[in-house]
């Protein structure tokens, strides 16, 4: 039966308040207006940024909220003046849009090639909101009232409703979409910040704190750019085996040098620091390490993590004056709505280069979802995928 225009009873899991487990409650999820899309998400996983949201560490979160943000699912239905997708087609909702190949007034962010933060509707996402009428798509069955939106994606739910803007097709039809649904965020965001934000190239060292999905994709995209030493850094010493399957030649658990920064036992390891380094924490002093394990003259560090409200990074200005650089990442670099569709294809093309299946390390039913959160929280896991059927 359609519903084409017509609101939708479904089940979301929704975050009323930080710190609480979420509740797999009805909503309803109402049609997509001009410039929407409605999405029935098939399946979707969870990111440590999720947690992050649900903790309390995130300025622009907002309560109650459909969290989520790295799912794949199918065009239920399609607002007015949409033309990029159509009802049927697959697809992976993008919390980095991109407009400026359907937009008669692209933003200039998608128009300047150094970067891939659009904005066309990025406001209105921040504040959880579609942009046409400033309101939410979601409300809770039982009493009407509105539940935002998180990332313009809020993919933990049956259903969501997004801008076209932020909808990536998956053109090949053979793709899976219980595993692409990981070109939403994580993997895509390590192999872009080694790829275009950092520009890896053959023969550097690498140092890569954090070895989650986002840090063991930082390793496995130094791989692929030849790097000659990768040293992974993790405080659980149980993610150096799986750092070494990745391909990272050495690894450091700062909680094993009493006394000593992580900075002084990487330069030591590399003979003056290394060329690049990777912050996939969330931690302003770990961003320091990384900035500070860099090869003075010319080393590179790039912030991936996101860290919690009202931190703030420190170095000595005489790090920078002597060479090195300090950057940071959004999605990886990736103009989203152009870029996923060809990460699909190098995913169904690259054999085990590019295989997504290590890191997904656990599947469960879209209701054990609060399961899937402690098993993030514990580091017991790298990417679960929720299947919502
Ligand atoms: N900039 C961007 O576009 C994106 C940023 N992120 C952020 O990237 C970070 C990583 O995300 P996931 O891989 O999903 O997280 P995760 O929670 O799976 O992995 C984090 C890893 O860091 C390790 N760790 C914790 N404290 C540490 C310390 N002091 N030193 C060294 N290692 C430490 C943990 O043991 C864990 O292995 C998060 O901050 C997330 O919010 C995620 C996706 C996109
Ligand atoms: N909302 C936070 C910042 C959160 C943040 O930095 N998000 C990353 C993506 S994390 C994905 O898992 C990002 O790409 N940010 C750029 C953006 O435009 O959102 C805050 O207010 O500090
Ligand atoms: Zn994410
Ligand atoms: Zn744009």
């Amino acid at each position: 039966m359609s519903h084409e225009g017509k609101p939708i009873t479904c089940k979301a899991a929704v975050a009323f308040a930080p710190k609480q487990p979420l509740e797999v409650v009805d909503v309803v999820v109402a049609p997509p207006q001009a410039g929407e899309v409605r999405i029935k998400i098939m399946f979707t996983a969870l990111c440590h940024t999720d947690a992050y949201t649900l903790d309390g560490f995130d300025s622009e979160g907002k309560f109650p909220c459909v969290l989520g943000h790295e799912a794949a699912g199918v065009v239920e239905s399609v607002g007015s003046g949409v033309t990029s997708c159509k009802p049927g087609d697959r697809v992976i909702p993008c919390y980095q849009a991109y407009c400026a190949d359907i937009s008669e007034n692209p933003c200039e962010h998608c128009l300047h090639p150094k970067s891939n933060l659009c904005q066309a509707v990025r406001a209105w996402t921040g504040r959880g909101v579609m942009k046409t009428d400033e309101k939410p798509r979601f409300t809770l069955a039982r009493d009407g009232s509105e539940i935002f939106h998180f990332m313009g994606t809020s993919t933990f739910s049956e259903y969501t409703v997004v801008h076209e803007v932020a909808v990536a097709k998956v053109n090949n039809d053979a793709a899976p979409l219980d595993k692409v649904c990981l070109l939403g965020c994580g993997v895509s965001t390590g192999w872009g910040a080694v790829h275009n934000t950092a520009g890896v190239e053959a023969g550097s060292t690498v140092a890569v704190f954090g070895l989650g999905a986002v840090g063991l994709a930082c390793i496995e995209a130094a791989v692929e750019a030849g790097a000659r030493q990768i040293i992974g850094v993790d405080t659980n010493d149980e993610k150096e085996a799986i750092a070494r399957q990745f391909g990272a030649t050495d690894f450091v658990n700062p909680t094993k040098f009493p006394g000593k920064d992580t900075q002084s036992v990487i330069v030591e390891m590399t003979n003056g620091g290394v060329d690049y380094s990777f912050e996939c924490v969330g931690n302003v002093n770990v961003m320091r390490s990384a900035l500070e394990c860099c090869r003075k003259g010319w080393g590179t560090s790039v912030i991936v993590g996101v860290a919690a409200a009202g931190t703030e990074i420190s170095t000595r200005p005489f790090q920078l004056v002597t060479g090195r650089t300090w950057k940071g990442t959004a999605f990886g670099g990736y103009k989203s709505r152009v870029a996923v569709p060809k990460l699909v294809e190098k995913v169904m093309s690259g054999g085990d280069k590019a295989n997504l299946d290590k890191y997904i390390t656990h599947r469960m039913k879209f209701e054990q979802i609060n399961e899937a959160f402690d098993l993030l929280h514990a580091g017991k896991c790298l990417r679960c995928v929720l299947s919502m059927d």
